[in-house]
């Protein structure tokens, strides 16, 4: 056991710090031999649950010996302030330096101050007792201004008391506990930094080694220095320098959500401790004093009781909020309500006539409510008229103020509910059952409820030839309108997916080097046979560009073999940390850059092979985590056999959340996109009676497939055209709209300057007047890519509606690109709000559809 614990190495102060020196041998990691522990800031899991890690680290553990007594750390609310906090009073009056303030009642204020462990009192108080531990030298240095930014040596005080009445002035301390301050979290910066991408401790790495993150200064930690400058993790993912800080509020979500790198670092015990530390240590629970309800900061008993009801708010952050405590409506500051919580809660102040920024002179128990609850409530058959102040209850029924009767149940029916659901506004948590019978719904209201429930989810078919780029939208449109695109499990066969296919983008490298090398011998044949006439056995020592060493020959020779024999997922995963590096060696080696030179020979290596072989070593590890964009350009990941669906809405724009709902109703309907596979597509399809209530069809072309042969020699265009022509014409998409994705223009725009687009014989009749300037985009000449794309787009057009007698609508796309996709994924949205339209489907007034005509360009 290295540590050991001297008698007189355990210092006491009135402040309960306590260090224990540590006398072992050398440690492994950067913890400083003294560590000061304020025992009233850690509970007793996060003493204890060093034990068990540093039984398996040899850390050192610190174990409280002494009891301390912690009501003397009972201070009032006005004195409590988080360290790394900036503290504005809400009155500009009598300005006070800490240090002059408190150096004459230092031992009542040091006491006092169960949060403030991080100013400049400590300084004085460190100048009065000189055994502290504080004139330690420890980095972290809670006490000594760890969570305070440090100029030029000089410790900066960021935490600032204004007005801070003295214990025996009571009128003062009633003033201010009028005037509460409000506290502004101010998050810390790490210590070190290094080059963007690195770790902060060793400074190797780069931005896609695996990292560990402290939780209050944001420092990142890869896998060898994470346990080293974390230390044994009291209260969770922080530096060691950062023990006692708050965290910076915008990880709260992340509290004891385990990475995958502590699992892999820690045994599940040691996780299990520390994640619960995290979670429930008193260093990293939100403070009261961020949260303002209808005005005023919460007091902790508030937030206590706020938190533990039975139905609390969800996620609470630090902000302002308004609760309406009769009806349990709880939103934020100037919003509309987005929750029900528990009424009848003592929390705050009283709620004002503006809490949501109302303008509708109806009110809500004293608020004046916003425009879409008006809409909400006018659809549920409540009479609005006369600007009314409605008196609300928990359970939904509702009086008009000064009336005894009850009028109705708000949320009594289900079709309310659904409503709602679609304006994003809240309802009770419980069913509300015993809502009495009153019919409350028009005959209006009562069909727009079911168009609404009809029209909540949109199916989109999406569909076409292998290799035009449908995965890759589907993908996409999963990084973009989903929260969490990919879950654990998916990430990890993902990641076994992308593996495989590093190896197979080597193997066909490494044959399209073998046919590279016959050929160049070939060519040289005539010229050996003089040399070999002359020199015996030189045949055999001839070197091409395409040549490559012993060594590597020798690895490419059983990986091809292995692939051949359809073994590779027998050496995965064990073998791909080992064979990494052989496997970035080839890649850099000059034969394989010179046959990736000549990869449009290679037929089937596609063009995201170089993004993965360039991060051979980080992708061919174990503890490779695919990124969203990995997935995005990895192949395999969608099923080429099976159907794909993703249910999505599109997310509100910044501009829209400030509209009324009922204003973008239709950004808030859901969307389904199936991907079909192509080729389950054929005669006897089998999904064919699903796609009955498919809204449209999206099919997708690969420009850039107009040069392209498929293996039985037939042009790719001419394979899209044909799978076009056989869906187009199905009678199940008669009635359908088709929007054509024009895709892989960023190709295309590439190809046709030295490809001419008439390779194709479809596309013969391409004659472009080419201006001379056409590659300026700013003189207003088009790029021949444009021109093609458009060409293109008026074949397939008028190809349509020859076949249907209807319009195509078109849109180009490049669809690894993000904004791209979403454009076209839009444009979707629009076709079928207009063709909606057009079905006349909308209602009478209370129409919350626009009767414009979409536009598209097309
Ligand atoms: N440069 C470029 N590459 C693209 C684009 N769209 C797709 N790709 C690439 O083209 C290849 C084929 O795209 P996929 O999305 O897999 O095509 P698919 O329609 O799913 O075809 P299958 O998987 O064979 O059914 C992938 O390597 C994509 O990364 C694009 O707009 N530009
Ligand atoms: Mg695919």
């Amino acid at each position: 056991m290295p540590l050991k614990m001297k008698p007189d190495s355990i210092h006491e102060d009135d402040d309960c710090l306590f260090a224990v020196e540590y006398d072992g041998p050398p440690l492994p990691y950067d913890i400083p031999r003294a560590v000061p522990i304020n025992m009233d800031r850690i509970p007793v899991a996060a003493v204890v649950s060093p034990v068990c890690i540093s039984a398996a680290m040899s850390f050192p553990v610190i174990q409280p010996i002494l009891s301390i007594d912690s009501t003397k750390k009972q201070l009032s609310r006005e004195k409590m302030v988080s360290p790394t906090s900036v503290i504005e009073h809400v009155s500009d009056s009598t300005a006070v330096s800490p240090t002059e303030e408190v150096s004459g009642e230092l031992e009542e204020t040091t006491r006092g101050l169960a949060f403030c462990d991080s100013f400049e009192v400590s300084e004085e108080k460190e100048s009065l007792d000189n055994e502290s531990v504080l004139s330690m030298d420890y980095p972290s240095s809670r006490v000594t201004g760890d969570c305070v930014s440090e100029t030029g040596g000089k410790k900066q005080q960021v935490v600032t008391f204004l007005g801070i009445a003295s214990d025996d002035d009571d009128d003062e301390e009633e003033d201010c506990i009028q005037k509460r301050t409000r506290v502004v979290p101010v998050k810390k910066q790490p210590q070190t930094k290094g080059k963007k991408g690195s770790c902060y401790r060793c400074f190797k790495g780069n931005r896609f080694t695996e990292k560990e993150v402290c939780l209050v200064c944001d420092a990142k930690y890869c896998s060898s220095c994470v346990l080293r400058a974390m230390g044994s993790m009291p209260e969770g993912r922080k530096c060691v320098s950062c023990i006692g800080c708050p965290i910076d509020e915008s990880k709260r979500g992340s509290l004891g959500k385990c990475s995958r790198m502590l699992k892999r670092l820690l045994n599940d015990l040691e996780v299990k401790q520390i994640m619960k530390t995290e979670r429930f240590c008193e260093a990293n629970q939100l403070p009261a004093e961020y949260v303002y309800v209808n005005g005023q900061p919460l007091y902790p008993e508030e937030l206590v009781a706020l938190q533990t009801c039975a139905n609390p708010p969800k996620k609470l952050k630090p902000g302002d909020y308004w609760y309406d405590k009769v009806s349990g409506l709880w939103g934020k500051e100037g919003e509309k309500p987005y929750q029900i919580i528990s009424p009848h809660l003592n929390v705050g102040g009283p709620i004002s006539a503006e809490a949501s920024n109302g303008n509708t002179q109806v009110f809500i128990n004293g608020r004046e409510i916003t425009k879409v609850e008006l809409r909400m409530l006018q659809l549920a058959g409540v009479q609005c008229a006369g600007n009314p102040h409605f008196w609300v209850n928990e359970d939904g029924s509702y009086q008009e103020e000064g009336q005894k009767n009850t009028k109705g149940y708000i949320w009594g029916k289900a079709g309310t509910k659904l409503l709602c659901a679609v304006l994003s506004l809240p309802v009770p948590s419980k069913s509300i059952s015993n809502a009495s019978g009153d019919q409350l719904h028009s005959a209006n209201s009562r069909s727009i409820l079911d168009h609404l429930e009809h029209r909540t989810l949109q199916k989109i078919l999406l569909v076409g030839n292998s290799g035009s780029g449908t995965s890759t939208i589907f993908k996409q449109a999963k990084i973009l309108y989903k929260d969490i695109p990919f879950l654990e499990d998916e990430r990890e066969n993902i990641k076994v997916i992308i593996q495989t296919n590093v190896y197979g983008y080597l193997g066909m490298l490494l044959e399209g080097r073998e046919r590279f090398e016959e050929e160049a011998l070939g060519v040289m044949n005539a010229k050996q046979s003089l040399i070999e006439d002359e020199e015996g056995d030189a045949k055999s020592n001839i070197k091409t560009l395409y040549s490559i060493g012993p060594r590597l020959k020798a690895f490419s020779d059983w990986l091809l073999k292995t692939m051949a024999a359809g073994n590779l997922g027998v050496i995965f995963p064990a073998a791909s940390r080992e064979y990494a590096p052989l496997v970035e060696e080839l890649w850099r080696d000059a034969a394989i850059q010179a046959t990736y030179k000549r990869r449009s020979e290679l037929g089937l290596l596609p063009s995201v092979a170089s993004y993965f072989l360039e991060r051979a070593i980080d992708v061919l590890t174990p503890d490779y985590e695919p990124s969203d964009l990995d997935i995005l350009y990895a192949e395999g990941v969608t099923s080429s056999s099976g159907l794909a669906c993703l249910d999505f809405s599109f997310p509100q724009t910044a501009a829209e959340e400030n509209l009324d709902p009922s204003d973008h109703l239709d950004s808030l309907l859901r969307y389904q996109l199936i991907r079909v596979p192509s080729r389950g597509l054929g005669e006897n399809c089998k999904w064919i009676d699903m796609f009955e209530d498919v809204g449209m069809v999206v099919f997708v072309v690969s420009m850039s497939d107009y040069d392209q042969v498929s293996e039985d020699g037939t042009n790719k265009m001419l394979l899209a055209k044909k799978l076009f022509e056989s869906i187009i014409t199905h009678p199940i998409f008669e009635q359908m709209d088709f929007l054509l994705i024009l895709n892989k223009y960023d190709l295309l725009e590439e190809k046709v300057e030295r490809v001419p687009l008439t390779r194709c014989e479809w596309f013969q009749d391409f004659n472009p007047v080419v201006s001379r300037h056409r590659s300026n985009n700013n003189n207003g000449n088009p790029t021949l890519g444009q021109l093609a794309f458009h060409y293109m787009a008026v074949k397939f057009k008028r190809f349509y509606s020859s076949l249907t007698g209807k319009k195509l609508f078109v849109s180009s796309s490049k669809s690894l690109d993000p904004n791209s996709v979403d454009a076209s994924l839009k444009l979707a949205m629009e076709i079928l709000k207009w063709s909606e339209e057009r079905a006349n489907i909308c209602m009478s007034e209370y129409s919350m559809y626009s009767t414009e005509p979409s536009s598209f360009s097309n």
